[in-house]
Formats: structure tokens, sequence, C-alpha cells
């Protein structure tokens, strides 16, 4: 079952979310800790409030830093996972840039997909022979994608590849893809949404309609955890 927490402000879920972050970062003790984040709209706000108010708190030289997935875009397109957080983020905190680990959207998909699953079963430990992040951020569409897994890709959700190219169903446009297994086994998955138009999706997330990839991967962990404003 999935935790609920609900805040009355968006900036409130920010800092309670941040706080849970720096709880796994601190229970992992002193080694490094790797961290995937998503992309899209939801996570800029955090994302500033991190260069902002927790500079200096969160331990920047402990993460290593992944994107659970990628549209296949050029970093300075408006579009670019990497290239939002970079601007908001990344040019604004003291982060080894060899624990920084983009995913190149500017490459053809199906290489860099394979190049991407290579360097992260290389960089993280294993559990059944699949890597584990330590934490893995998750945000949800209205249409109840969460990574670039969409509605109708059930494959990419069982898919044995760590990353796999996936197309968005509108804009067909192509994305990198983190993938059902590795999600499953991350140490920790918090899943971050924001605002009125994803409630009525969140309640069925939160029930674990599998018809949804978020509400699959909800109803197959045990304590993951939701950061919200909303319900
Ligand atoms: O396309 C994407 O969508 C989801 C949700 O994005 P949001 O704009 O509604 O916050 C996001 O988690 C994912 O990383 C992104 O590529």
């Amino acid at each position: 079952m999935i935790k609920v927490n609900s805040f009355s402000s968006s900036l409130e879920a920010a800092h309670a979310l941040t706080r849970a972050i720096l709880y796994q970062i601190n229970i992992s003790g002193t080694k490094n800790f790797h961290l995937a984040i998503s992309g899209g709209t939801t996570p800029v706000g955090l994302f500033r409030l991190w260069a902002e108010d927790y500079k200096n708190t969160i331990p920047w030289s402990r993460i290593h830093l992944y994107w659970v997935d990628e549209r296949c875009v050029p970093p300075e397109s408006p579009d670019s996972n990497y290239g939002m957080t970079k601007r908001v983020l990344l040019d604004k905190v003291t982060i080894p840039i060899m624990q920084i680990h983009p995913i190149h959207g500017e490459d053809t998909p199906e290489i860099e997909a394979k190049r991407y699953s290579f360097l992260v079963e290389n960089l993280l430990i294993k559990e059944n022979l699949c890597p584990v992040f330590d934490c893995i951020l998750l945000g949800i569409g209205t249409d109840g994608h969460t990574s670039s897994l969409f509605t109708g890709q059930n494959n990419l959700l069982n898919s044995p590849e760590i990353y796999a190219v996936s197309i968005h169903p509108q804009t067909r446009q192509k994305r990198i893809a983190l993938t059902g297994l590795p999600i499953l086994h991350a140490k920790k998955v918090f899943f971050y949404a924001l605002g009125k138009n994803k409630s009525d999706i969140l309640k069925e997330v939160i029930k674990g309609n599998d018809n949804y990839p978020a509400g699959y991967i909800v109803s197959r962990i045990a304590d993951s955890e939701l950061f919200t404003d909303i319900l």
C-alpha cells in the first residue's frame, strides 16, 4: 500500500519530500547515494528549492544523479528533462560532474537506451541481477503514466532491459524510460504529483489500478510514498 502524504501547498509538499529523501540519505550511511529523478514540470519547484534552501544541506558530494526518463531531444530543447534539471539545479549547486549521469536524448534512442542500461548496471549494486537504486523519484502524468511508461505498454513494465525506448502515444515522440523491474527493485520509491488536474488519476493510482503504469507500480511495492498538494 502506498503512504499518502498530503499538504496544503506545493511548497510544504516539496519540503516534506526533501526531508524524506534526506532521511533516506542519512540511513544509507556514508556511501554514495544513487538517486534517479524524473522530469516534466512537477519537479521544477522542488529542484529550485534544492538549489536555494537545501544548497548546503543536501550532501551533494555523495549523490550520484540519474534520470528516470528522457525525451529524445537535445539538452537545449525545452522538452529535455536533463536540460531543465541543469538550468534549475545543477548549474547552482556543487555536485561532482562525474556523478551526474544524463541520458543523451540527442543520440540514437535504441543505442542510448543500451548505453545507459550498461552504465547503470555497472554503477549500482544488483539484486536478482537487477540494479538497485537507493531512491527513485517518480512523477505521474494526468494519463497515469510514470517514467515514460504509458498505458498499453505492459511489455516495458515487464521488460528484461533496464532502460528501453518508448513512444508517447499522442505526440509519437520517442523516449528513453526506466522499465518496471528496476523501479520495483529500488530501496525506496517516492511519487510526487501536484495540481488539481491530477486528482482523478491519483485516486486510481492510490487504489493500485494497474490499468495505469503508475498504479501498476503502486500495487507491486509495499512501501512507496506519495507527496502531493491534493486529496
Ligand atoms: O513526460 C513526463 O511526464 C511525467 C509527468 O510530468 P509532469 O509534467 O506532469 O510533471 C514525468 O514524471 C516524466 O519524467 C516526464 O518525462
